[in-house]
């Protein structure tokens, strides 16, 4: 284990790209370890290795398997300081800005320009001694039913995240996908009660998958919606599954459902016009996707394993830039999504020590 992450910390003090990550509910970690300083793209879907890709699709990085040393480790007992995130102090002209473009995603929703968007913000922390070994064992510690990551490229720069969401798993024909919105903070006391307006937003994205999904499969299969827990957040879930066309192909699957209506909205492409224009700052990879593609490296098979690049940041020398968002609907409450975004900051800040 000490071995896995010496070699993945020289690696990095060589500016070397690599990928570290862990799939959710499991103990195995694992580094791809790019032999070369390359910046490599997808064209086709057909590469195999690991993806990230930005929100807009325009940046599609790959590590390639085959220039890859890959390498291995299994999670062991480790614990770490609990770091305090709730006593944050609140940025007032952040809050306000954010509250302020909820409002008009609400106004344009009633005013029946789009149904749902999903508006988010991001937020820079000062950070103490950062060490993103020691981070991503943290985020896997606390966040272990998450996709736990740590990707880095001397031109694209260090990302981290614990994602609760699947874009896509593909093994041959068979795929898997979520649809995963609604929020609400974790607490010990009460039963987990949704309002009208968190299950419809839930809604929305369950029958939007289904319904592209079903132009490119011939069956698609849909559990009932239940809740499910990240970190110290809730959520609603529905699990989807289904056999592909034998002509579909993992490009058109992909573009089929990305961005989802859980990070952009419905329809998608006036919900995208609108963050594009009314966010203020480019996304780029936060709400893209990433893992494995064409490749698993766990058992051997051809297989697509992808996440959507949800709870992430982008460290920069001694600071980290966090991103959340969250869904707006016509009933949404500008105060109760900035709250909301400052829960989601938390998934974040519990791993960051702070100056
Ligand atoms: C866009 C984010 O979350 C999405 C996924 C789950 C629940 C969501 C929500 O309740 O709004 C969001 O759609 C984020 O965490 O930045």
């Amino acid at each position: 284990m000490n071995s896995f992450f010496s070699k993945i910390k020289k690696h990095k003090e060589h500016n070397l790209p690599f990928v570290l990550y862990s799939k959710p509910n499991s103990k195995t970690f694992f580094g791809l370890l790019q032999q070369n300083n390359m910046l490599h793209t997808i064209a086709d879907y057909k590469e195999k290795g690991f993806v990230f890709a930005s929100f807009d699709e325009k940046q599609l990085i790959l590590i390639p398997e085959s220039e890859s040393e890959i390498i291995t480790a299994e999670q062991e007992e480790s614990t770490f300081e609990n770091i305090e995130a709730e006593n944050f102090s609140i940025d007032e002209a952040a809050r306000e800005h954010y509250k302020a473009i909820v409002e008009k995603g609400v106004e344009a929703i009633k005013n029946e320009e789009f149904k749902k968007v999903v508006l988010s913000r991001r937020e820079e922390v000062q950070l103490a001694d950062f060490d993103f070994v020691h981070t991503f064992q943290h985020l896997k510690q606390i966040y272990p039913t998450t996709f736990v990551y740590c990707f880095f490229h001397p031109q694209i720069g260090l990302w981290m995240g614990a994602t609760p969401e699947q874009l896509l798993k593909a093994n041959g024909n068979a795929f898997e996908t979520m649809a995963l919105a609604g929020t609400q903070k974790a607490n010990l006391e009460a039963e987990i009660l949704w309002e009208q307006k968190e299950k419809d937003e839930q809604q929305y994205v369950t029958d939007f998958i289904v319904k592209r999904l079903r132009e490119v499969a011939t069956s698609v299969n849909v559990s009932e919606p239940y809740n499910t827990k990240a970190g110290s957040i809730w959520h609603i879930k529905t699990d989807i599954s289904g056999v592909l066309n034998p002509e579909s192909t993992l490009e058109e699957v992909i573009d089929t459902l990305h961005p989802t209506p859980a990070v952009c909205g419905l329809p998608k492409k006036k919900a995208k016009t609108f963050i594009v224009e009314n966010e203020g700052y480019d996304r780029t990879f936060y709400t893209g996707f990433l893992g494995e593609l064409n490749s698993s490296f766990a058992s051997n098979a051809v297989s697509s394993d992808l996440f959507v690049n949800l709870r992430s940041m982008q460290i920069k020398q001694n600071k980290a830039i966090l991103y959340m968002g969250c869904g707006i609907t016509k009933e949404s409450i500008p105060e109760k999504e900035w709250e909301e975004s400052v829960n989601k900051s938390m998934t974040m800040k519990r791993v960051l020590k702070r100056v």
